[in-house]
């Protein structure tokens, strides 16, 4: 039996007198509806409502205590009152919900959080540990994987999956560290021994505002969750990364910088083959050759950053960049759904930024004899300035850009397509997510290829509120058989 009392202990904040700190707590809750007799319930001011207006409801279905800013009104139950309610509770349910796997890592940034953290999960099994991943796929180990719905999911359902893994024998976990995980709290509480950035490009400014404040948000990985004591895995290669090296060595962190301008894994050369690339790294004063079985890029930076983080957390480098030659390619990226009738091989790729559809076109160029065609969209309620940032890289870097649905969400999806077409001159309108698919593979002869961007692995289109099943690899073996 949990005492309130002992979570509380240490940790500096104010209950009222008689506060009843014996009483014994049976879980958390940050939603009313998940209250239930000797829950502490986490009442927070959000994007819709604030969560204080819930503290009545939450009290009647047996809340015992509830975290809250000073300014909230609380009766019947104890009000744990602090100025920053998200961070205390989530210092609160972590000390509740403890031991959590030895060694845990998260990543951050704009993209390839989920491919790294599930590279570095790849790593360390083939290293001998149980390992799991925590992030967009949901939570993965060797035998299973069960979605959360969210990329980070809330503080109750993250902190309850990590302390489940743990009573399955993990040791080992790696999750994203989303940026609005981040600005939420949802993601701390327990000791993180490694952090990695990725890169910072446009995305979710709708959320953030402008591109200071997503970086900010990020960079609370590095200032405030990981341990004062652990490492950071940075790439170096990005234009925010000198300013992310700065923060953390401001903190104090061991940094491993990975990249071409990297210092731990220096990449110092990188050649595309027919199905991967070898990648010359040198580390310690040593030099390796790496045979990475995935294209592009991209996919060596993250391979690159996932090794840093299981060199970080104690594993032996020559052996971690060896057994880069056999991780296996991630779920929706730059995944091959099919080749063709006419024999062009499609691609489907999770790209959905300006920056994300950059990568992968430069992936598919080398590999490209004919001409690379291109289909995506852009999501509905998400940050509506990078559509004709996105619809303006694409017909830069593709012979063919086609513009079609992706999530619109609650708004109308041909006003989404007319703002990403208003930066896509000379792209093709196709309403309708099958019919665009059918359209690029119909006109893609044997030399070219196709690029489905935007949806890798999920598996709806999300139109107002339903979630239609649609999964891009079905679709394109179905339009191509
Ligand atoms: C914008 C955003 O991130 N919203 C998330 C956030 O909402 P919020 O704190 O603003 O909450 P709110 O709905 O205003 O409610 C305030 C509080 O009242 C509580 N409440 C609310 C209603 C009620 O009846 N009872 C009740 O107790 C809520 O639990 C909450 O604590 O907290 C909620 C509870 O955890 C999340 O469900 C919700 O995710 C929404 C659905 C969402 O779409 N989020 C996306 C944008 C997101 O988080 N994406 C990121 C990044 C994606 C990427 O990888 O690029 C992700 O990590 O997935
Ligand atoms: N290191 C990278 N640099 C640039 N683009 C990348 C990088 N890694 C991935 N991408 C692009 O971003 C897409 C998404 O990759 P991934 O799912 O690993 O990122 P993510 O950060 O988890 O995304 P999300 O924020 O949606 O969870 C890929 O399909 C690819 O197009
Ligand atoms: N997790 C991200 C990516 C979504 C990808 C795209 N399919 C979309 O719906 O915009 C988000 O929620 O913004
Ligand atoms: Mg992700």
């Amino acid at each position: 039996m949990t005492r309130l009392g002992s979570l509380i202990e240490e940790l500096d904040v104010e209950v009222g007198e008689n506060a009843g700190l014996d009483t014994s707590v049976t879980g958390f809750a940050i939603d009313n509806r998940k209250v239930a007799p000797g829950t502490v319930f986490g009442a927070f001011q959000g994007l819709r409502v604030n969560g204080e207006d819930y503290i009545p409801d939450a009290v009647k279905a047996g809340a015992v205590a509830v975290v809250a800013s000073p300014q909230a009104k609380v009766e019947g139950a104890i009000h744990i009152a602090h100025p920053n309610p998200r961070r205390l509770f989530a210092l609160l349910a972590a000390r509740y919900f403890a031991p959590f796997p030895d060694v845990t890592v998260a990543v951050t940034g704009t993209n390839g959080k989920t491919s790294t953290v599930e590279l570095a999960r790849q790593l360390w099994r083939m290293l001998g540990h149980k390992s799991a991943s925590i992030g967009t796929l949901g939570v993965t180990t060797s035998v299973d994987q069960v979605s959360t719905g969210l990329t980070t999911p809330d503080i109750v359902t993250f902190l309850s999956n990590m302390s489940g893994l743990k009573r399955e024998g993990i040791t080992h976990a790696a999750f994203e560290a989303s940026s609005h995980g981040l600005a939420q709290y949802r993601t701390e509480g327990l000791p993180v021994m490694a952090g990695a950035f990725t890169n910072l490009s446009r995305d979710h400014l709708d959320y953030h505002g402008d591109m200071d404040s997503y970086f900010e948000a990020k960079m609370r990985l590095f200032d405030e969750i990981v341990a004062s004591d652990g490492a950071a895995v940075v790439w170096a290669d990005d234009l925010w990364s000198d300013k992310v090296i700065e923060r953390v060595t401001k903190r104090g962190l061991r940094l491993l910088s990975v990249g071409v301008k990297g210092q731990a894994l220096r990449l110092a050369n990188r050649t595309p083959t027919q199905l991967g690339q070898t990648m010359d790294v040198e580390a310690d004063g040593k030099a390796y050759k790496v045979n990475l079985p995935l294209i592009g890029a991209y996919q060596a930076a993250n391979a690159l950053t996932a090794a840093g983080l299981v060199i970080a957390t104690g594993g032996d480098t020559g052996k971690v960049l060896e057994l880069l030659s056999r991780v296996q390619p991630v779920r929706g990226r730059l995944e091959r759904a099919v080749i063709s009738r006419a024999g062009a091989p499609v691609y489907v790729d999770y790209a959905h930024t300006p920056d994300g559809l950059r990568a992968a076109m430069e992936a598919l160029r080398p590999h490209t004899r004919g001409r690379l065609i291109a289909l995506f969209g852009a999501g509905g309620d998400r940050d509506a300035g990078k559509r004709p940032q996105m619809g303006k890289v694409a017909t830069e870097l593709a012979d063919h850009v086609i513009v079609t649905d992706d999530n619109p969400r609650s708004e109308d999806p041909s006003a989404i397509r007319a703002a990403v077409m208003a930066g896509a001159p000379g792209a093709e309108e196709i309403g309708g997510r099958r019919a665009a698919i059918a359209a690029a593979i119909a006109q893609a002869g044997s030399d070219d290829i196709v690029l489905l961007a935007g949806k890798g692995h999920e598996q709806g289109q999300i139109i107002g509120d339903r979630v239609l099943p649609f999964d891009d690899v079905a679709v394109a073996r179905e339009c191509a058989g």
